[in-house]
C-alpha cells in the first residue's frame, strides 16, 4: 500500500501542456474488436490505464487466434502460464496478471478465493481486478472462445451486478455459472457456446456496458444479433461510441426505436486510433475552473470525439472555461464570469459527476444534480462517497428521490482536509483540485488513479502543484 499524499498549490494559476493517455473506454472496445477480428484490426495509442493494460494482457492469452496454440499446450501438459489451481489464492500470478505497478495492490488483500469446486483442471483463470468494462466485455467475449474460464475481480467487482448480461448470454447460448453469489462475479464460463437465438431483450437502465458487450460480439455471432433495449437507456453516448467504433472497422448496424441490429459480418483490415481520455481531461477543466488564471493545452483532443465526456467543454463553459480547438488539440482558458447554471444532468456522462460536483462545492455554488442513479454501482457507491467527503468542508449533498441538492451554506475551509478514495480513481482525481481552495489536501490510497490515469500525480507536479509523498511505484 502506498502512503497518503499531500497536495498543495501556492498560486491559483495554471499554464502549460498536458499530454493525456488514451481513453480507457475507446481502448477497451478497440482491444476486444482487435481480438475478434483476429488481428485484422490494429489498435494504435493503447491507453496506459491499468484497466486497459489488464484487458490487453488477458486478450494476449485468450484470443481466437491463440486458441490453437493454447489448446496444443493444454494437450501436452497442464500449463503453468495462465492456469491456476482453483483453490489457490489470487495473489501474484503470472501471465494473465497485470504488471506490479498496476492497481491490484489495493485489492489483493480483500479478494476472495473461489470457494466452489471449479471442475476439471482445464479451467483457466482470469482476474481483471477493478476493471468494470473489462469484466462486462469479457463476459460476452470469453464464451465465444470455447474454453473453460473463471473470471473474477476485486471484492468490489464481486458486488457489481452482472446478472442482466449473464442472462442475455445464457439466452444466446453461453454456459455460465455463478461461483459465489447469483448475479455477481466470479463467473465460471464453460466451453460449448452454440447460438440459440438472434434476438435478445435487455434492460437499458442499469449499465450500458452490458449492451456494449453484446454489440461488440454481435458481428462475430453466426446469426448476428438484434438487441431490444427495454426501458430507458442510461449512458447512451457509450453505446453510440461502440457503434461508431464498429462502423470504423466496417461493421454496419441499424438502430430503429429500441432495436439495434448487427448482422454477422467481417471486419475490414484497418486500425483504430485511440483518442486521449476526455474523462481525464475533465480534471484539468476542474482545476482551471478553480484557478484565477488558466491557459492549458491538451494535445490530440478533438471536438468530434466519440467520447460523451467531451461534453465537459459545454459544462465548464458555465464556469468560465473556454475551449478552443486548434494546433491539434484543445486550448483551455479561464475567463472571469459569473456562474449561471444551477442544474446539471449526468445520465449521459456519469463519470463527470464527481468532477463537477466537487467544483460546485469548492466554489460554494449551490446546484441541483440528476442522473446519478448508476453511481451507486460503480467503483464505490459514489453518491455516499461524495456525501462523506464533501461533509469535511461543510457541504451537504442531499438526495430527494432522484434529485440531488448541493447546499454550500455552511461551507468552511479548513487548513487541511483528508480525502478517502474508496478504491475509486475518480474520488482521488475529482477531489485533488480542491487544493486550489484548501491549503492542504491529503489523499488516501493515491495509487487508485492508475485505473484510468496513472500519470495523474506527476502531471499535477508538472502543472505546478506540490505533491508530497508521491513516488512512482
Ligand atoms: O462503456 C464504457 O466504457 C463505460 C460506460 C459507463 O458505465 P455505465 O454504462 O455502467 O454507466 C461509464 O461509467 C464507464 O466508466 C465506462
Ligand atoms: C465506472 C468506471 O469504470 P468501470 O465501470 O469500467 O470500472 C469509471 O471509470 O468511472
Amino acid at each position: 500500500m502506498q502512503a497518503n499524499i499531500i497536495i498543495s498549490k501556492a498560486t491559483k494559476t495554471l499554464s502549460g501542456t498536458i499530454q493525456l493517455t488514451g481513453s480507457k473506454s475507446e481502448c477497451n472496445r478497440a482491444l476486444i474488436i482487435e481480438a475478434l477480428s483476429k488481428g485484422k484490426v490494429k489498435v494504435l495509442n493503447i491507453s496506459d490505464a491499468a484497466d486497459a493494460v489488464t484487458l490487453a494482457a488477458v486478450l494476449k492469452v485468450h484470443s481466437p487466434w491463440s486458441i490453437v496454440h493454447s489448446q496444443a499446450v493444454a494437450d501436452r501438459e497442464p500449463s503453468t502460464i495462465d492456469r491456476q489451481p482453483p483453490t489457490m489464492d489470487h495473489g501474484p500470478s503470472t501471465m494473465d496478471r497485470q504488471p506490479p505497478t498496476m492497481d491490484h495492490r489495493l485489492s489483493t488483500i480483500d479478494r476472495q478465493p473461489p470457494t466452489m469446486d471449479h471442475g476439471p483442471s482445464t479451467m483457466d483463470y482470469v482476474d481483471i481486478g477493478p476493471a468494470g468494462t473489462a469484466m462486462r466485455f469479457l463476459t460476452a467475449y470469453l464464451p465465444l472462445l470455447d474454453k473453460n474460464i473463471i473470471i473474477t475481480g476485486t471484492k468490489r467487482m464481486q458486488q457489481r451486478p452482472i446478472g442482466i448480461l449473464v442472462d442475455a448470454m445464457r439466452k444466446l447460448g453461453a454456459k455460465i455459472d455463478y461461483q459465489v453469489n447469483e448475479g455477481f462475479p466470479p463467473l465460471q464460463i464453460h466451453s460449448g457456446f452454440q447460438q440459440k437465438t438472434d434476438r435478445i431483450s435487455i434492460k437499458g437502465n442499469i449499465s450500458s456496458q452490458y449492451i456494449t458487450a453484446l454489440l461488440l460480439i454481435a458481428p462475430s455471432l453466426p446469426l448476428g444479433l438484434t438487441l431490444e433495449i427495454e426501458g430507458e437507456l442510461t449512458s447512451k453516448p457509450y453505446v453510440e461510441m461502440t457503434l461508431a467504433m464498429l462502423q470504423q472497422v466496417g461493421i454496419q448496424h441499424t438502430w430503429d426505436d429500441n432495436n439495434i441490429h448487427i448482422a454477422n459480418q467481417p471486419f475490414k483490415e484497418t486500425s483504430i486510433l485511440v483518442e486521449p481520455d476526455w474523462s481525464a481531461a475533465s480534471y484539468w477543466y476542474a482545476i482551471a475552473a478553480l484557478c484565477d488564471e488558466a491557459e492549458l493545452f491538451l494535445p490530440a483532443l478533438t471536438p468530434y470525439s466519440l467520447q460523451g465526456d467531451s461534453v465537459i467543454t459545454e459544462i465548464m463553459a458555465n464556469f468560465g472555461i473556454t475551449s478552443q480547438f486548434k494546433d491539434g488539440g484543445v486550448h483551455l482558458q479561464k475567463e472571469a464570469k459569473p456562474i449561471l447554471r444551477k442544474i446539471f444532468d449526468f445520465k449521459e456522462c456519469p463519470d463527470l459527476a464527481q468532477t463537477v460536483i466537487v467544483v460546485c462545492a469548492a466554489l460554494g455554488h449551490d446546484a441541483t444534480f440528476t442522473g446519478l442513479e448508476t453511481l451507486k454501482i460503480k467503483e464505490t457507491d459514489r453518491v455516499a462517497a461524495l456525501q462523506n467527503e464533501l461533509a469535511k468542508i461543510g457541504v451537504k449533498l442531499t438526495e430527494k428521490g432522484q434529485v440531488y441538492k448541493l447546499d454550500c451554506s455552511e461551507k468552511q475551509i479548513p487548513e487541511k482536509v483528508t480525502i478517502r478514495t474508496y478504491e475509486d480513481h475518480r474520488m482521488a482525481m475529482a477531489f485533488a483540485p480542491l487544493a486550489l481552495v484548501v491549503p492542504q489536501v491529503e489523499v488516501e490510497e493515491p495509487q487508485v488513479v492508475e485505473k484510468s490515469y496513472p500519470a495523474f500525480w506527476s502531471d499535477l507536479e508538472k502543472a505546478g502543484f506540490k505533491v508530497d509523498g508521491y513516488s512512482i511505484a
